[in-house]
């Protein structure tokens, strides 16, 4: 650049060069003043100084929950980094987190235009994608919509209340066989490659109506890399900030693009057979029903919104993807918690064995009979926090919170682990106790503890699946707990770090189970 400049300088006298120099940084330096001008009454965020071109990517490292949790000890809830160039506001504290995206909603539920975010479902993304308000939100609709009636369906056995229930109990059952298979052949197991296959099946129930097999070759490669995905769609990732970083060799965004393409072709060609077996008259799923919807064309008629065939039919791409990985993480943690916390594990066989019995499988309806479970379930989301962010918001017009002033396409992070470790919230947050969550008698759930822990994002763009993946997380544990008894292999210490991503997982290893004896039934 500065080379193209050279020959137009050498026509100028040296009082003409230096005048132009002054100009441009004068320039500069008011359409800086101008761009960052704080409106009256408001105040300039606090946050660490950037270093030029990288920011302050290294403060935030490779565990930014947790730096980014520490920074907020010292700036507050409202402060700005910078990754990059590029400013992003970090929001943290129950409160602040509150106003923003409840009372300030509107203003804060938008995404920002990430790089990586581009490539997810070919950049047509319901969740990741920078839709224009009055799409995403007819989408979002469709989404929701067509979720709650396939999940509320009555299955083809009545001794189900619904298909989801029908679904999980049938995979749950099935698990348990798979993990026994193992035991008996190779005496360990890899909790999350089963886990995953059998959580995949019940999301794939509902929007493909099919299952696959826990060896099924397509399926396992697919869903096994989600690792790949995670780790470059979190918050953070200095590709998306820093331009010249994706143009520099980079392994991990290679496998992003790789595991984007197989995921989209993996769902196209389900989408295509379903095209060519279409019948109006028998709507076999949700990716049916989506085709149902472009056919009548009969969208959002009040908000009167237009969108492609393909944005609505994608709904099901972002459906799959969202439902499979987040809830084989959580079931997958809760394995690891259970082996670190034997005693844990026994008071909850206890429970089941006392309120439900060993003759049955567990279903939706014994909830109440379960408190130790549902506050198992509770502290599992808090202490691992393993959505440590929700996916990067950003403002959709000039704001302020907490007296601070935020401009228009901000991105910004909202701090989900600093809410559920914050010593204001919770005693002694680091360590793991779901009695937290217990009534004084140990008999019922303190909802309003429950409430406090975030874990599915809050107002505009809370998570879509929260009630299926609650139920899917209640009775998948339920049944394992039910029939098998986890521990680790002696000698291996159990590693519980968490590695960073958008889903944060723990290291991939090798556990034992053995069935609950029949005498113990
Ligand atoms: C334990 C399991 C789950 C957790 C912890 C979880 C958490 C989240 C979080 C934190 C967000 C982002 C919220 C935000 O940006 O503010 C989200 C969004 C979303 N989730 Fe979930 N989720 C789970 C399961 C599911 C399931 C089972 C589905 C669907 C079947 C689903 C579908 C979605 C969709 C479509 C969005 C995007 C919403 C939007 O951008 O408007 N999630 N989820």
């Amino acid at each position: 650049m500065a080379l193209m400049i050279l020959p137009l300088i050498g026509s100028l006298s040296i009082s003409e060069g230096l005048l132009a120099i002054t100009t441009v940084c004068l320039v500069y330096l008011f359409l800086k003043r101008f761009h960052n001008k704080i409106p009256e009454g408001l105040r300039r965020l606090p946050g660490p100084k950037p270093l030029p071109i990288i920011g302050n990517v290294l403060e935030v490292g490779s565990k930014p929950y947790l730096s980014l949790t520490a920074m907020s000890k010292r700036y507050g809830d409202v402060f700005q980094i910078q990754i990059g160039t590029r400013p992003v506001v970090v929001l943290s504290g129950n409160e602040t987190v509150r106003q923003a995206l409840i009372k300030q909603g509107e203003e804060f539920a938008g995404r920002p235009d990430l790089y990586s975010f581009s490539f997810i479902n070919d950049g047509k993304s319901l969740a990741f994608s920078t839709d224009k308000a009055g799409i995403w939100r007819a989408r979002r609709k469709l989404a929701y919509s067509a979720l709650r009636s396939f999940a509320t369906l009555e299955g083809t056995d009545p001794e189900y209340s619904c298909v989801l229930e029908e679904h999980i109990c049938k995979e749950g059952k099935n698990l348990i066989q798979q993990l026994n298979t193992a035991m008996k052949v190779e005496g360990s197991f890899d909790p999350f490659r089963y886990i995953v296959v059998s959580v995949a099946n019940v999301i794939c129930g509902m929007c493909f109506g099919r299952r696959y097999d826990h060896h099924d070759q397509e399926l396992l490669s697919l869903v096994n890399l989600s690792d790949e995905f995670s780790q470059v769609a979190a918050s953070g990732n200095p590709a998306d900030f820093i331009p010249l970083l994706r143009f520099l060799p980079n392994k991990a965004m290679k496998k992003f693009l790789d595991v984007n393409d197989r995921f989209n072709a993996f769902v196209q060609k389900i989408v295509s057979e379903h095209y060519a077996t279409y019948d109006k008259d028998n709507i076999r799923d949700i990716t049916d029903s989506l085709i149902d919807h472009c056919e009548d064309r009969k969208l959002d008629e009040n908000a009167n919104v237009q969108m492609s065939d393909e944005k609505i039919v994608g709904i099901v791409n972002d459906l799959f993807g969202a439902g499979f990985d987040t809830v084989s993480t959580a079931l997958s943690w809760s394995v690891m918690y259970l082996v670190a916390n034997p005693e844990m594990q026994e008071r909850l066989y206890q429970e089941i064995k006392d309120n439900v019995g060993l003759d049955r499988t567990p279903l939706l309806s014994d909830k109440t009979k379960l408190p130790l479970l549902e506050a198992f379930i509770l502290e599992l989301f808090r202490h691992s926090s393993f959505l440590p962010f929700t996916i990067p918001h950003c403002t959709s017009k000039d704001t302020s919170l907490n007296g601070y002033f935020i401009p228009k396409d901000t991105c910004v992070f909202i701090n989900q682990w600093q809410i559920n470790h914050d010593p204001d919230l919770w005693k002694d947050p680091s360590s793991f106790n779901p009695e937290r969550f217990l009534s004084a008698d140990g008999t019922e759930v303190n909802k309003m503890e429950g409430e406090k822990v975030l874990i599915f994002g809050l107002g505009r763009r809370r998570c879509i699946g929260e009630v299926i993946a609650r139920h899917e997380v209640f009775l998948f544990l339920a049944i394992i707990i039910q029939n098998l008894h986890f521990h680790n292999l002696p000698g291996k210490p159990l590693d519980m770090t968490p590695e960073y991503g958008l889903t944060m997982k723990h290291k991939r290893c090798h556990l034992r189970a053995t069935m609950r004896a029949r005498s113990e039934q």
